[in-house]
């Protein structure tokens, strides 16, 4: 079953088309990549996705009603939530409270109860901090609780994205480059990150990556862009050969006629 289809898509910046007539079917529960080279559109797209650009032309529907038009919160509230290319943490509040900001549209706390600290509102506050807690095991974050986000290494800070953008409790997961500056053992540990979001949480994910070895690895499906137009679709084993993606990486000639 297709969770999110994608019919048609275009987005023009005056003279530039930075995605043309993009067709996409995501199921759900399948951990999709859209890869390309640089330019190609992929952050466009989630741009569209999330609502940060309205597209000129096409649809995108999320379990068949349409997401055009909408503002990102109201995206965001429909259960699509997304990481970003540079991390975007605040670093001056700790691991546990970044957690929090991201549980913050799922809270039914009102202002006036906060400020006159109502006893069944320091409850909610209560069980969010447990809750926050749990995400951090989950993305292995528990020991750094209340530390300043700013004070994690690279690779603990984009599982505390991650960590972040989960506890939204999304549908659909939008990662963007997750792995860009990770070393191998830091990709490891997202890949089964990735993985457990997909198993234990019911998440469907979507993710621009450049990292091809995690992409090949993790993959149900690919879609391929470039120069803003879907050039190929396929299973990992499909796109590895497909000569048209070749060439887009590396240039007319790379692949022999045969
Ligand atoms: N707000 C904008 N205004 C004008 N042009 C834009 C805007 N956003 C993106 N573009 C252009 O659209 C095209 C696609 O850009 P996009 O960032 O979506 O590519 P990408 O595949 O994500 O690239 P990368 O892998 O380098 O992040 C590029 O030519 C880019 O310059």
């Amino acid at each position: 079953m297709n969770i999110l289809e994608v019919n048609h898509l275009t987005k023009k910046f005056g003279g530039l088309t930075a995605t043309s007539d993009i067709t996409m079917n995501i199921e759900k529960n399948s951990i999709t990549a859209v890869i390309g080279p640089n330019g190609a559109g992929k952050t466009t797209f989630f741009n569209m996705i999330t609502a940060v650009y309205k597209p000129t032309s096409g649809d995108i529907l999320l379990n068949g009603k349409s997401l055009v038009g909408l503002k990102p919160h109201q995206v965001s509230q429909f259960g699509i939530t997304r990481t970003f290319q540079n991390i975007r943490l605040f670093n001056d509040m700790t691991v546990l409270e970044n957690v929090l900001v991201g549980m913050h549209q799922n809270l039914k706390s009102h202002w006036v109860g906060t400020l006159l600290q109502l006893p069944h509102i320091r409850r909610i506050e209560e069980n969010a901090k447990i809750e926050a807690y749990d995400i951090l095991k989950y993305v292995g974050l528990d020991k750094y609780t209340n530390e300043n986000a700013g004070n994690l290494a690279y690779g603990a800070q984009r599982r505390l994205e991650i960590g972040r953008a989960i506890a939204a409790k999304p549908k659909i997961l939008l990662l963007d480059e997750p792995a860009a500056g990770m070393n191998p053992k830091e990709t490891d540990r997202l890949t089964q990150l990735i993985y457990d979001l997909r198993t234990k949480l019911d998440v469907t994910i979507i993710l621009i990556e450049h990292d091809m070895k995690l992409v090949m690895k993790i993959s149900d499906f690919i879609y391929v862009l470039d120069h803003g137009e879907l050039i190929a679709s396929g299973k990992p084993e499909e796109i590895r050969s497909n000569k048209r993606v070749i060439e887009a990486y590396l240039g007319k000639g790379a692949v022999a006629n045969d």
